[in-house]
């Protein structure tokens, strides 16, 4: 039986175009005021899955249940959900109040309930100071508002977000970020998004889900997605500068490591596997001691964190990450110490192996 508590559920959904499988049986369930991430490189399926909940294409196979109904087969307009996009797709040639009013009118509702929702979305998202304005009159950031104001007057169950923010530069970037938590905050609303950022990922989401090839590689909170990943591919993409990944081979809990490196491990599992290390986990020496040793080749003095670009003897490279300002130098010899309780360890086919630290 369905569980009507969820928003939104996904069972094994399917989606093919033509010959090409894009998603390969994707089950999700969403609670009610969640705001969940889909994130994953370019191609995962991202938007696929979005358009597919939002009405705009159907899934080849696999059910969709919004509040315990199943809503395949049912138009977009009647789904009750508003999507936020990269393009805005604002009408140029109408004022900010009538984009906004334009769905409503469609809807019939009565005029003066669509000024009160207008008004009242343009103060939340302070563009009320530009409602007679059309959109060429508006900065990228602004008319990202609108869009978003759009979506807000329809007063959604579920808003749907596909990279919206892809079109703004940095600064602006992280303020509408900031933006759009503290709307989630403000309305409570469930909220899907789709980012190739991690980011943004790990800033706005109550929950992260992993795509990669259409498929689900790991769902959690983000510092569950960080601290505890379930195999390589997500230790690689949550996390920046990116984890270290390091060749190594296990025996009898002895890690041996291609760089020379030897380290007692609680593990009983045997053959070559692969060290994984955030860049922050390591520990630097100036003189030269530590477990190792690498070679600057490149680092970046930021201020309040310095990055380290170095190689060990034998060709692999790390990044560090170190808290404070140190004096360095390219070429130079530097220790670093690696903490075994900031081990990851994954085995050839990628999964995270389980250690008793
Ligand atoms: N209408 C279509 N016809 C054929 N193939 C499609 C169609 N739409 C998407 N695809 C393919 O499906 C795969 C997933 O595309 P999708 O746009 O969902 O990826 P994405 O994760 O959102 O990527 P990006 O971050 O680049 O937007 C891609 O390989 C894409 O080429």
């Amino acid at each position: 039986m369905t569980d009507t508590t969820h928003a939104l559920e996904l069972n094994q959904i399917r989606k093919s175009f033509g010959p090409v499988d894009v998603i390969h049986g994707i089950d999700l369930a969403i609670e009610d005021g969640e705001f969940v991430v889909f994130v994953g490189p370019s191609g995962c399926g991202k938007s696929t899955l979005l358009r597919l909940i939002a009405g705009l294409d159907d899934p080849t196979s696999g059910d969709i249940v919004l509040k315990g109904k199943r809503v395949n087969g049912i138009p977009a307009s009647e789904r009750g959900l508003s999507m936020v996009f990269q393009s805005y797709a604002l009408y140029p040639h109408m004022s900010v109040r009538q984009n906004l009013s334009f769905g409503l009118e469609n809807m019939r509702m009565p005029r003066e309930e669509i000024a009160q929702r207008v008004d009242a979305a343009a103060k939340m998202l302070q563009i009320d100071h530009l409602l007679s304005r059309r959109p060429g009159q508006l900065s990228g950031g602004q008319r990202q508002r609108v869009a978003i104001g759009r979506a807000i007057v329809r007063e959604p169950v579920i808003f749907l977000f596909d990279e919206p923010l892809s079109n703004l530069d940095a600064e602006l970037r992280l303020q509408m970020r900031v933006e759009i938590s503290d709307l989630h905050a403000k309305l409570g609303n469930t909220m899907i998004y789709v980012t190739h950022d991690q980011i943004e990922a790990m800033t706005m989401a109550d929950r992260i889900v992993v795509l990669r090839g259409g498929r689900i590689e790991q769902v959690g909170r983000p510092l569950d997605l960080y601290n505890n990943p379930a195999n390589r591919f997500v230790a690689g993409f949550i996390g920046a500068p990116q984890m270290n990944f390091l060749n190594a081979t296990l025996n009898g809990g002895v890690l041996t490591l291609d760089c020379g490196m030897v380290r007692d491990v609680p593990s009983t599992h045997t053959g070559k596997v692969t060290l994984g290390i955030r860049p922050e986990r390591i520990g630097v020496s100036l003189d030269g001691h530590g477990d190792e040793v690498i070679t600057v080749e490149n680092y970046e003095q930021l201020g309040a964190v310095t990055y380290i670009y170095g190689v060990f003897a034998n060709g692999e490279r790390l990044t560090v990450q170190h808290a404070h300002q140190i004096p360095l130098k390219r070429g130079q010899k530097i220790g670093v110490t690696f903490p075994t309780e900031a081990f990851h360890l994954f085995g050839e086919d990628e999964k995270t192996l389980e250690m008793n630290l």
